[in-house]
């Protein structure tokens, strides 16, 4: 597999020693802390929890996790590098002065930095063209943005190399051609950070209160839209120009003090710690990482059903996952329709179990309902095939419950046609997780028109691409279970006895 450097395995380092792994890189760290293994341990536990059901594909297997004892020996071979050590300048060009005498000059350098220009990184490097900032955001495994910032020295290769990588990893690169202190987005945080810290030390707020006035509001809003479209629609019909002219005047009023700091006294980080404390000291760190990965993550899925924003970008790699795997095959590339066809290959995402700590009953027909969707769709009936209206209802289900499966486990479905042909479809499928059958989905659908929602003819070509799979598959024997109905015994003389 491919390998990456991480140099420095704290809290940046080891989330991106995470989402390489978990997108099945090689990781070799360098960090001199003894207890950075233990470290980066743990947020890879969370990581593997969350990461992989943000997915709707299952990730590639996981890479290999190697720690070694010099930076020499950790970059050597990497195709990429990043840096991601405490924020001093001397300490970050020392670590360049390293990596550069031993690692691959076609590797690209990325440094977590979240304020340096990469102009301050490049000085006095050995090769400035291969150093970039590439700024992420905590938890670099599940937030996408990362920003990008490169000078006039960067080699157009190592550009184009580190926006092709970080998109294959998941992730959004923005490519900022300026540099700037704190590039684009930690400007943005600072201000707020420093307008929040005068309203706790001037007593206006306490950082619980801070904290509730972003998140049960305008945090939601940025969250989808960011800051100018959401005051784009603030401006009502008349829009930002009518926003520009109402607001614009609270420009002059005393409505922030953004560059008036407050000093940094033992004083002010006390009273700030303790306010804290007094809000989450009850959650142990890993605690509150499990609360946000989880609200992430079913903000973010709900999103990519948006097709929006970070959501997109998650849509973006599920389809570049799919191409060239059997997932993303059509009827006329599956050389053998005999064989059950897999139409679900996923890790069970974390919004998807119940109070019973497992996967809930109606996720299981949401994956027998997107292997059903799946089988359409390599049959032809896909989305243009749906927009010129002809498409499948579902007119009865019945699935077995056999197993219990949880959060973070890849599960299968594979599906076999069991009459087909004209109107009609009966699929059934059969879920796994390795060898354990989960749970099968006996399905019995109608094809209508979506004109008159009446049953209608299929087009020629998708009636021929399910006969072809009925055909093949007629031969195989019946599955078990198939044709059954909840037949339970009963007990005692008026048939109401307990169920056994
Ligand atoms: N914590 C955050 O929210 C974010 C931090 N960053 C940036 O990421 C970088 C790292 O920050 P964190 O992970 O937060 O710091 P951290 O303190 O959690 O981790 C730094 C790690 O570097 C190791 N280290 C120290 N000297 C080293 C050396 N000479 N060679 C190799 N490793 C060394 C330490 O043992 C430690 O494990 C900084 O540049 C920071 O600005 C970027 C985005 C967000
Ligand atoms: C506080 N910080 C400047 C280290 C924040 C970042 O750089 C990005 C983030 O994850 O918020």
């Amino acid at each position: 597999m491919t390998p990456a450097a991480i140099i420095g395995g704290g809290v940046i380092g080891g989330g991106w020693a995470a989402r390489f792994l978990l997108n099945g890189w090689d990781v070799r760290v360098f960090d001199p802390d003894p207890d950075a293994k233990r470290k980066i341990d743990a947020v890879l536990e969370n990581a593997r929890r969350a990461l992989p059901g943000l997915l709707d594909v299952a990730l590639p297997e996981e890479g290999g996790l190697s720690f070694h004892d010099t930076i020499a020996e950790a970059v050597t071979g990497a195709v990429w590098i990043q840096e991601s050590v405490p924020e001093r300048l001397e300490i970050k060009q020392q670590t360049f002065a390293a990596i550069q005498a031993a690692c691959d000059p076609a590797a690209v350098i990325g440094s977590s930095t979240s304020g340096f220009r990469p102009s301050d990184l490049q000085q006095s490097s050995l090769r400035p063209e291969q150093i970039i900032v590439c700024h992420p955001f905590n938890p670099v495994y599940l937030l996408p943005l990362v920003e990008v910032v490169t000078t006039a020295l960067t080699a157009p290769e190592i550009l184009e190399q580190s926006l092709a990588t970080l998109r294959g990893l998941g992730m959004y690169p923005l490519h900022l051609k300026k540099e700037i202190d704190a590039h684009v987005a930690d400007r943005l945080l600072e201000a707020v950070w420093r307008e929040a810290l005068w309203l706790v030390k001037d007593g206006i707020a306490t950082t619980a209160e801070i904290d509730d006035a972003i998140r049960y509001g305008f945090g939601l809003r940025w969250a989808q839209m960011g800051l100018f479209e959401t005051y784009r629609i603030a401006g009502g019909e008349a829009g930002m120009k009518h926003f520009m002219a109402q607001f614009g005047p609270a420009l002059a009023w005393p409505w922030t003090k953004l560059t008036d700091v407050p000093e940094f006294t033992e004083e002010l980080v006390d009273l700030i710690a303790g306010q804290s404390d007094a809000q989450s000291g009850h959650y142990s760190i890993r605690d509150l990482e499990r609360l946000r990965d989880g609200n992430l993550v079913a903000m973010m899925r709900a999103l990519k059903g948006q097709g929006w924003g970070a959501g997109d970008v998650l849509a973006a790699q599920e389809r570049a996952m799919r191409e060239g795997h059997a997932l993303g095959q059509r009827a006329a590339d599956v050389t053998d329709p005999a064989a059950p066809v897999l139409t679900v290959r996923r890790a069970v995402p974390l919004d998807w179990t119940d109070y019973n700590g497992h996967m809930n009953e109606a996720k299981y027909l949401q994956a027998f309902g997107d292997a059903t969707d799946r089988f359409m769709e390599l049959i032809g009936c896909d989305a243009e095939y749906i927009a010129s209206g002809g498409s499948y209802f579902t007119a009865e289900t019945h699935i077995r419950h056999l197993d219990e499966v949880h959060a973070g486990t890849v599960i299968e479905v594979h599906t076999r046609v069991l009459g087909g042909g004209g109107k009609k479809m009966h699929l059934w499928h059969e879920m796994h997780a390795g060898a354990r059958l989960l749970a099968t989905g006996e399905h019995f659908l109608l094809h209508v028109s979506l004109d008159t929602r009446r049953p209608s003819q299929p087009a020629p070509e998708i009636d021929a691409a399910l006969r072809r799979f009925a055909d093949a598959q007629a031969q195989l024997p019946r599955p078990a279970g198939a044709g059954r109905f909840v037949g339970a015994p009963r007990d005692g003389p008026a048939g109401g006895g307990a169920v056994a």
